[in-house]
């Protein structure tokens, strides 16, 4: 089962700040819906995240996930880190084992860290020390252990920024993939337009001071995707030029040419 986001006008100032971080952010996730927020640093992209996951509770609007308020953290809405923060004295299995362990879900637990594992394409380092493995497969083994919750909605803050190249693109299609089979809503805040355009149906593209979703990018390939072929470059096109209008980066000279046909961007408008 998958989850529903709603985000109903939801504004938040920090104690002793005297600007709100987030202002009306309004915007609605589709069940199994993958979603990417991009935007420059200190537009309020964690400070979003972290309401989904019931960690922060806004100054004004409300989250819903389901329908139903969130208020606290929920072991079926599950935030992954840039960090795989991993117990580097515990094995791969023990790792994942905990997850389910704090949650509380130990019917079948045997079974779901084994499954989840293999997905991750760790079965045969189960037993291995988590320290001996590469950054990638911690943050693989992070992933399963997410996963054995089997959660509705996978929340990931940057889980691969510090990632090589290589290493980062397989775990962008494996985690794409495994969200589309798990039937998994997930949302991903990113600062790599490419990472956005591997893995999301959909781009909210968020501005800051205030912090606010200015408008949103449908991507319309299928998967697995292909960085190379002509239309990936298209949507990256076309999602750049958002992502620099809503920045205030662009140029007098680049807002002054005109985009050809097809990375012409359709008008900003408010996300739904
Ligand atoms: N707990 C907090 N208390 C006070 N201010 C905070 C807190 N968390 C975040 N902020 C402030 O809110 C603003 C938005 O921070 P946030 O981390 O949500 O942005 P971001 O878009 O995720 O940034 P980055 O891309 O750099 O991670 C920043 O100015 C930050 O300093």
């Amino acid at each position: 089962m998958s989850a529903t986001v709603t985000i109903d006008y939801v504004s938040h100032t920090f104690r002793g700040h005297r600007e709100p971080t987030l202002s009306s952010v309004d915007a609605r996730i589709e069940a199994g819906e993958r979603v990417a927020l991009v935007g420059r640093s200190g537009c309020g992209k964690t400070t979003l995240l972290q309401m989904m996951a019931g960690l922060l509770l806004p100054s004004e609007g409300v989250v819903r996930i389901n329908n139903r308020q969130v208020t606290r953290p929920n072991a079926r809405w599950n935030l992954m880190f840039q960090k795989a923060c991993l117990y580097p004295w515990l094995n791969v299995r023990e790792n994942v084992r905990l997850g389910c362990l704090f949650a509380g879900r130990t019917e079948g637990m045997e079974d779901r860290v084994d499954r989840f594992l293999e997905l991750v394409g760790l079965g045969d380092r189960r037993d291995a020390p988590v320290q001996s493995l590469s950054g990638g497969q911690q943050q693989r083994v992070a992933l399963a252990r997410s996963l054995s919750l089997e959660p509705e909605l996978l929340l990931l803050d940057e889980p691969f920024s510090a990632l090589d190249t290589f290493t980062r693109g397989a775990l962008q299609d494996d985690v794409a993939q495994i969200a589309a089979d798990q039937d998994l809503t997930m949302v991903l805040i990113t600062h790599d337009i490419d990472e956005a355009v591997a893995m999301a149906d959909r781009v909210f593209v968020m501005a800051q001071n205030p912090g606010r979703v200015l408008g949103e990018e449908p991507i319309p390939l299928a998967f697995p995707r292909n960085r190379h072929a002509p239309e990936f470059s298209r949507v990256r096109e076309r999602l750049m030029h958002r992502f620099e209008a809503a920045s205030g980066l662009q140029s007098g000279n680049e807002a002054a040419e005109t985009p050809s046909a097809d990375t012409q961007p359709p008008p900003i408008r408010r996300a739904v």
